[in-house]
């Protein structure tokens, strides 16, 4: 289970930055700092997918690099089944899998390679890897690249093989900043297929996301940011209700324009 609570987070400015947006200032600038994320609050149960969503720079990849223990919260609370990422973040950390968008693959290695080392630095033995690297290969469809270098692969291939890395240490939770932005259509399909498989296992799923089709096929919950703020938190049938429509789209602009009082 991932409860959220008051997360907040901001980063101090540089000289470059005050100038660069001095015309369009956005309310959660102040003086010094950019407050980036100013109260964030969700919680993902057990065999649950929740969909992180909101405009671009709402604050989705800032809140998952706390999750991930990437970066320290100002102020707020994060447990991991129990776990207080702040306090306990090496235990914490080893519960997590988190893919980010700047995740990194070592060029001269092989996809193989890649995720195999990535095993070992987890402490597992040669066994625990063979068993679960099997696994991830046939639930993401990774057999026909196994051995090319990283450097040469596809962004599709990259991108399988980047979550295969991020889960390989059968963490307890999952966290995805945007997995399939950038894929095309059947490696999405993996994708989405092996987030399923996870929440099939029970292991709870946040990922954030800009596309509400796969909002639809995966999550139990939504929760929304804007300008730092959560504005939405719950099922995707509350979600429908307070949005006054069935279609996601239409859902999330409403909510938001409430939010932004338009
Ligand atoms: N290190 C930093 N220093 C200053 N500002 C930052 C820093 N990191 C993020 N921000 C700002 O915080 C805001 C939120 O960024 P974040 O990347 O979390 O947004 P996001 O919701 O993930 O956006 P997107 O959908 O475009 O990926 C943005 O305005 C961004 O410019």
């Amino acid at each position: 289970m991932i409860e959220v609570s008051a997360l907040k987070k901001r980063f101090k400015l540089t000289k470059d930055h005050k100038v660069k947006n001095d015309e369009k200032k956005d309310p959660r600038e102040d003086k010094d700092y950019f407050h980036s994320v100013r109260d964030v609050s969700f919680t993902c149960n057990q065999g649950e997918v929740l969909g992180l969503l909101g405009p671009n720079g709402a604050g989705k990849t800032t809140t998952l690099r706390m999750l991930s223990t990437a970066l320290n919260p100002d102020d707020g609370q994060i447990k991991i089944n129990g776990i207080d990422v702040v306090k306990k973040p090496l235990e914490a950390r080893k519960k997590i899998g988190f893919l980010s968008g700047s995740t990194g693959l070592y060029g001269r290695l092989t996809a193989k390679e890649n995720i195999e080392y990535f095993a070992r630095l987890h402490g597992m033995n040669k066994q625990a890897v063979k068993t679960r690297c099997e696994e991830l290969f046939d639930m993401l469809d990774m057999h026909s690249f196994l051995d090319k270098r990283a450097e040469h692969l596809s962004t599709g291939m990259k991108q399988k093989t980047n979550i295969a890395r991020a889960v390989v240490h059968n963490p307890e939770v999952i966290v995805l900043d945007e997995p399939t932005t950038g894929l095309d259509i059947m490696t999405t399909q993996t994708v989405i297929s092996f987030i399923q498989s996870i929440k099939a296992q029970g292991t709870p799923v946040i990922f954030s996301t800009h596309h509400l089709d796969e909002v639809e096929l995966l999550c139990e919950r939504v929760s929304v940011i804007d300008k730092g703020i959560t504005c939405f938190d719950g099922t995707i049938s509350e979600f429908k209700e307070r949005g006054c429509s069935d279609v996601l789209n239409n859902a999330f602009l409403t909510i938001l324009k409430e939010q932004q009082g338009v």
